[in-house]
């Protein structure tokens, strides 16, 4: 099973995941280019690239198949590695994410602020799309960790993936997805909503959706629930049960 971040997060995004689902699967997860401890090739990426860049980590660590989990802009690259490199997956949880995420204006705006102003001018807005205040207030130290990653990312990873958000529309595609898709959203997601995954879960061959409470990060507000959902459907050939036990 791998796991893909999303926009200025790192890999330990996954960590309550990595900690419940190392006794059934085995995991690999890694930090997308320009993000963590990737190093960033000169911006702007494609979403193309992305994809690449997993299927070249997969082929150096002899992995030939997988089950593939991504969030946001990490769920785009399961997109386009779905219709890409169908050979190489099983199974796909695509979680907050979209086949266009934001507008092509909303995306070269906060490219701009970003290299005018550095991330710290976005953080405060970023806590508020990717968190609700429940788990802001109950787990101040995970969200202050998961923040903490994001004022550390690079500046040209960061603004080199928002061009590649830029970019991307998976939209003409998803009708070619044949492999099993679980969808899944935050209830409260300003980013990426339910009714987007709906709307994937619709398009691909074999797709279904589940929402989640929570806003944008949904892995970390309810992650016992996350768990067994995505458990349920990798184990089960795709059928989900929900709520999941
Ligand atoms: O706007 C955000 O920060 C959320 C987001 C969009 C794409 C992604 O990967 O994260």
């Amino acid at each position: 099973m791998i796991f893909s971040n999303s926009l200025g997060t790192d890999l330990h995004m996954w960590d309550l995941q990595v900690a419940a689902l190392s006794q059934d699967f085995r995991i690999l997860r890694y930090d997308n280019r320009g993000h963590g401890r990737s190093s960033s090739p000169a911006s702007p990426f494609k979403l193309a690239e992305l994809g690449a860049d997993l299927i070249a980590l997969m082929d150096h660590l002899g992995i030939d198949r997988a089950s593939f989990c991504g969030l946001s802009i990490g769920g785009l690259i399961g997109q386009w590695l779905a219709v890409h490199a169908s050979n190489r997956f099983e199974r796909f949880v695509l979680c907050a994410t979209a086949p266009r995420i934001g507008s092509f204006e909303s995306w070269q705006h906060r490219m701009d602020t970003v290299i005018h102003g550095g991330l710290n001018v976005i953080v405060e807005a970023t806590r508020e799309r990717w968190f609700t205040q429940q788990l802001c207030m109950q787990e101040p130290e995970l969200v202050d960790r998961i923040l903490a990653s994001f004022s550390n990312t690079s500046i040209e990873g960061y603004v080199g993936c928002c061009a590649a958000l830029r970019d991307a529309d998976m939209t003409p595609s998803l009708g070619n997805i044949e492999h099993p898709v679980l969808a899944v959203s935050g209830q409260d997601d300003p980013v990426c909503r339910p009714s987007e995954l709906d709307e994937i879960a619709k398009a691909v061959v074999n797709g279904r959706h589940f929402s989640l409470p929570g806003k944008h990060i949904v892995n970390l507000e309810g992650p016992g629930q996350f768990n067994r959902l995505i458990t349920s459907f990798i184990k089960t050939d795709g059928r989900v049960e929900f709520p999941p036990k």
